[in-house]
C-alpha cells in the first residue's frame, strides 16, 4: 500500500513543481483533492489515474458527484439535522424522485469493477487493493463453521463507499491546512524538512520510515487547530433516544486550554511522547474514539505524512496573507444550530463521562459566531493558494 501512496505523491509534488515552473500559485485543496483521489482510487479500487491532471476520468467524475451529491452542505442533510421525524420524506423524495443522481453511476462503477474481479476468478488475488480484500472473504477456503460471513454485493459497494466518503475530504482538506500552517511557521516548516533529511534517503517512504519522523506529528496539530471534522458519536454505548443523531463537538476539547494551553497558537511539540503522555488520550478527539473511531486514521496519517515528504523535499511553502475566503453557504450555519446531545448511562467510561462535560461547557456558552463548531465548518470551505518555490 506505501508502494501505491508513494507513487501518487510523486506525482502530486511533480504537478506543484509544474505550477512553480508556470509561476502559478497553488490551489491547495485542488492539488490535494486530486491526490487523495488518486490514494483512494489506488489503495480501494485498484485504479491507476493521476486526477490532479485529469479531471475527465469516468472513476473521477462519477465520485466527484456522489461527493457533491452527499456533501454536508446538501439540502437534505440540513433538513433531516433539523428534523429527523422527516426522514421518510427524504428518503420517498431521494430514492423515488431525485433517484439518487449522484450516486448511480458511482455504484454502478465499482459493480462494474466487482464483476470483473470475479470473472477473473482466482487471478484476482494478485490485486491489493481493499475491494479485493473484502471480495476475498467469499473466496475462504476455510472448512464452512469456520468461514467468515461472506458480504453480499450490496455489502460490499456499502463498504467501498464509505472508504470513498470518509476518505477524500478529510485528507484533502488536512493537507490543505498542513501546507497552510507550515507556510505561515518557516521554522516549523525547516524543523520538519532537517527531520526528514536527517531520518531517511532519498527514495520511497516506508510504513517504517513514517514511524521515524516524530516532528512531522505537526500533522496531529493541524488536526487539533483547524479541525476537519465537526463531531463523533459512540452510540453503541450510549442510551439515545431511537432516531436521535448524536454529534459531539470536538472542537471546543481540542481548543480547551486547560489541555492544549494557548489554543490558538500552533505548536507542534504538543504532540511530543513526553507531552502527549501528560493528557488523556480523549482529548485528542479529531478521528473519534473507542469503537466507531475512524477506520482510516492509520491509513491516512500515513498518506499525509508520505505526501509531506515528497513534496518537502522539493517544495517550499512561503508565508503570505493572501488566503481567500470562498463563499459559506448558510446552510453550514444552519447545521450547527440543531445539537442533539446524548445522556450517558452511569456505567460508560469515565473518558466519555469527560467528554460530555466538556462538551457542555462549550455548548452553553457562546454566539452562533463565536462557536468552535461554526468555526470549524467555516475554515473547510477556505480556499487557500499556496505560494511556493523550489527548494
Ligand atoms: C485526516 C483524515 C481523517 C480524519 C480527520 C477522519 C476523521 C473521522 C472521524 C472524526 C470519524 C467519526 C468517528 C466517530 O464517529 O466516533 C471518522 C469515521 C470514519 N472514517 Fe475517517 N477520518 C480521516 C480519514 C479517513 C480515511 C482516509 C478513511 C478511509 C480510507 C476514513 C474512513 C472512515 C470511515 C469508514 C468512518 C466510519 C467508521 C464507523 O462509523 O465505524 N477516514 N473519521
Amino acid at each position: 500500500m506505501d508502494g501505491h501512496i508513494n507513487t501518487c505523491s510523486a506525482q502530486l509534488a511533480d504537478n506543484m513543481i509544474k505550477a512553480i515552473n508556470k509561476g502559478e500559485r497553488i490551489e491547495a485543496k485542488k492539488v490535494y483533492g486530486g491526490f487523495a483521489m488518486d490514494v483512494i482510487a489506488r489503495t480501494a479500487f485498484g485504479i491507476e489515474l493521476n486526477s490532479q491532471e485529469d479531471l475527465n476520468h469516468p472513476f473521477v467524475r462519477d465520485a466527484k458527484l456522489l461527493l457533491s451529491f452527499v456533501s454536508s452542505d446538501a439540502w437534505y442533510r440540513v433538513v433531516l439535522m433539523a428534523m429527523p421525524c422527516l426522514m421518510p420524506v427524504v428518503k420517498f423524495l431521494l430514492t423515488k424522485v431525485f433517484q439518487l443522481q449522484g450516486w448511480t453511476p458511482f455504484s454502478q462503477t465499482v459493480l462494474r469493477i466487482i464483476q470483473q474481479r470475479k470473472s477473473e476468478g482466482k487471478s484476482a488475488q494478485k490485486h491489493t487493493d481493499f475491494l479485493q480484500m473484502i471480495l476475498d472473504y467469499e473466496d475462504n477456503e476455510k472448512p464452512e463453521n469456520e468461514r467468515l460471513k461472506s458480504l453480499s454485493e450490496d455489502e460490499v459497494l456499502g463498504q467501498a463507499t464509505a472508504i470513498l466518503l470518509g476518505g477524500y475530504e478529510t485528507t484533502s482538506t488536512t493537507l490543505k491546512f498542513l501546507s497552510y500552517n507550515l507556510a505561515l511557521h518557516p521554522e516549523i516548516q525547516e524543523k520538519v524538512v532537517q527531520e526528514i533529511k536527517d531520518q531517511l534517503g532519498d527514495g520511497d517512504v516506508t510504513y517504517e520510515d513514517v514511524a521515524k519522523l516524530k516532528y512531522l506529528d505537526v500533522v496531529n496539530e493541524t488536526l487539533r487547530i483547524k479541525q476537519t471534522g465537526l463531531g463523533n458519536s459512540d452510540n453503541e454505548r450510549c442510551d439515545n433516544p431511537k432516531g436521535a443523531g448524536v454529534l459531539i463537538p470536538i472542537a471546543n476539547v481540542l481548543n480547551d486550554p486547560e489541555y492544549f494551553p494557548e489554543p490558538d497558537k500552533f505548536i507542534p511539540e504538543r504532540f511530543s511522547d513526553e507531552t502527549k503522555g501528560s493528557r488523556s488520550p480523549i482529548t485528542f478527539l479529531s478521528f473519534g474514539f473507542g469503537p466507531r473511531i475512524c477506520i482510516g486514521m492509520r491509513l491516512a496519517l500515513m498518506e499525509i505524512k508520505i505526501a509531506m515528504v515528497h513534496v518537502l523535499r522539493r517544495v517550499k511553502f512561503i508565508k503570505t496573507d493572501d488566503v481567500q475566503h470562498s463563499f459559506v453557504p448558510i446552510t453550514r450555519f444552519l447545521q450547527v444550530v440543531i445539537f442533539v446531545y446524548y445522556d450517558c448511562p452511569d456505567d460508560s467510561s469515565k473518558e466519555l463521562q469527560r467528554a460530555e462535560s466538556l462538551s457542555m461547557k462549550f455548548l452553553g456558552s457562546g454566539s452562533l459566531r463565536e462557536r468552535e463548531d461554526t468555526r470549524s465548518l467555516v475554515w473547510s470551505q477556505q480556499k487557500v493558494l499556496l505560494q511556493t518555490d523550489l527548494r
